[in-house]
């Protein structure tokens, strides 16, 4: 699914005017009761609701919203927020059919006005800005922002939290945006709504389609994609009939340290459990024993070291190396490292302290092999990358990392974004908070290795080991809970994972 600018969303709901062909005023009614159909059916009638208003489209939302949800019956207040006396048409159109109708209406023109917020099921619907905001917020609608923040409980925002920008909230004063529990957005995400920093703000967010028109969004350009399960699917091979073992690929995870051999484990594991023919864990020898007990499907090749990998001939030819978890940064395994990585020819994933060797060796950097995959978390993205002030600025870093090095750059976290060389951008749509787990990680780093080891292209590699892994996180929670994840929970789902991708 694309992700579109302000600017384009702006052009799409003109185009979608224009060749639905569709009256304005009726765009807003169906983006509207789409609104008002995913509130019924999440609060019953017992709730109320007050909602406030701007004066540009967004405000009309909000009262098109307040007349549907009025004629279903529920208790509606509405408020217009006059920061401005520039009214929307729309807003005006549908200012009048309240006031029409009777609808309880006030405007509010400064701060002494501000009605009480009832705090026992009750709603607040905001909609003082959308997509429309072009300056931070200040004077009445700063004011009414922080006074809605500190009063009310339950907030729902329309499109965005107002006072929050579509993209580049880098120069805005976030104690003028509004701290949505849910946010309800039109037919796209927008990019700010993807940002871990902005999750105060957003709360949860939902796409609500409302129709715009689909030939101008096949043809809009963008380098910003959000990853689903439509394009997922397609990208999946089935396995066929007459197939064996090396069909599948033979799969190297360069892993672990006395201590760490957790980390080499659940790597190999979840290689194992990607669907790779063959499976090689290379280990310091400490780590022999508990990975023959614990992962007997593995073929163990033992490094010259004991308790950490240095130096020793590692054969890379026919693999697909999964190289870092746990191997900490002894002078012996940096050495290791470039060795390894000197030797590697074909694209291999570098993951954890793997990761931070390299940010410390820029020489080492450019031995990677082209369209490798790198997995950093932002700890190890900082190291790499360097300093930066928010999240736009971090996916501009992103985005030169995965060219400098020609490489594929997942970023994990909320929304894990994927970077490929040429600079597009998909964002994930799986996954959950209980993912944050120790380990969670090297599973990733070996359901890459073993899917790149089964033929896949880099770029559908990273695509699919990101959204799979989440899907195995939300079945691992919703089976058990956020709280109790854990790394090898996720493995477990797996099977359920390529069951439901593949033969459904
Ligand atoms: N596109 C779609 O598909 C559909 C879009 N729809 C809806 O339209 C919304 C976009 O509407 P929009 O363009 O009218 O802008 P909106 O956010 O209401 O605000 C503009 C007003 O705010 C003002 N203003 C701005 N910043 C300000 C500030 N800091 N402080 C004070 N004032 C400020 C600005 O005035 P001015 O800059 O001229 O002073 C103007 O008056 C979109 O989010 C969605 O909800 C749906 O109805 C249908 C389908
Ligand atoms: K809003």
């Amino acid at each position: 699914m694309k992700i579109l600018s302000a600017e384009q969303i702006r052009e799409a709901d003109q185009y979608t005017i224009k060749y639905e062909p569709i009256v304005s005023s009726e765009l807003m009614e169906r983006a509207a009761s789409k609104c008002s159909e995913w509130l019924r059916k999440k609060y019953d009638i017992h709730y109320s609701y007050q909602i406030f208003c701007g004066v540009g489209n967004n405000g009309g939302d909000g009262l098109a919203i307040a007349r549907q949800l009025f004629q279903k019956g529920f208790d509606v207040k509405v408020y217009q927020v006059a920061f401005s006396s520039k009214k929307s048409p729309d807003f005006i159109l549908n200012e009048k059919r309240i006031q029409d109708m009777d609808i309880p209406y006030k405007i509010i023109k400064r701060p002494s006005e501000f009605p009480p917020i009832k705090q026992q099921k009750n709603i607040v619907i905001d909609t003082l800005f959308g997509s429309g905001l072009n300056r931070p917020a200040r004077g009445l609608a700063a004011d009414m922002i922080s006074y809605l923040n500190q009063e009310s409980r339950h907030t729902i925002s329309i499109d965005l939290p107002s006072g929050l920008f579509p993209e580049d909230n880098s120069e805005n004063d976030m104690d003028f945006v509004i701290k949505a529990r849910h946010t309800l957005t039109f037919e796209l995400p927008k990019l700010a709504l993807l940002f871990p920093e902005n999750g105060p703000f957003v709360g949860q967010w939902h796409l609500l389609p409302i129709g715009l028109h689909p030939r101008f969004i096949s043809e809009a350009e963008t380098n910003y994609h959000f990853l689903t399960l439509e394009e997922i699917k397609p990208l999946l091979q089935k396995r066929k009939k007459y197939t064996h073992k090396g069909s599948f690929g033979h799969v190297k995870i360069v892993a672990g340290s006395r201590g760490k051999m957790g980390a080499a484990i659940l790597a190999t594991k979840a290689a194992l459990r990607s669907g790779a023919g063959l499976v090689t864990a290379h280990i310091p020898g400490c780590g022999l024993e508990s990975m023959q007990t614990s992962t007997p499907e593995a073929m163990v090749e033992e490094n010259s070291g004991t308790n950490i990998l240095q130096e020793s001939s590692v054969e890379t030819t026919g693999y697909s190396l999964g190289i870092g978890p746990g191997i900490g940064k002894d002078h012996s395994t940096k050495n290791f490292l470039r060795a390894l990585l000197k030797n590697c020819k074909s694209p291999a994933v570098l993951d954890a302290d793997a990761l931070n060797i390299i940010a410390e060796d820029e020489s080492c950097q450019k031995l990677i092999p082209a369209l490798s995959i790198l997995t950093p978390h932002p700890k190890e993205f900082q190291r790499i990358a360097g300093e930066y002030k928010g999240d736009l600025e971090k996916l501009q870093k992103q985005k030169d990392l995965a060219r400098k090095l020609n490489c594929i750059v997942v970023l994990k976290g909320a929304h894990t974004s994927i970077c490929m060389p040429d600079g597009r951008i998909y964002f994930n749509s799986t996954g959950n908070p209980g993912m944050a787990t120790g380990g969670s990680g090297d599973v990733l780093t070996g359901l890459i290795a073993g899917l790149l080891a089964q033929g896949y292209s880099p770029e559908n590699t990273a695509l699919i080991a990101v959204f799979l892994h989440g899907m195995a996180g939300d079945y691992a929670a919703a089976e058990e809970s956020v709280e109790s994840l854990i790394a090898s929970d996720l493995i477990h789902q797996f099977g359920k994972v390529f069951r439901n991708l593949i033969d459904s």
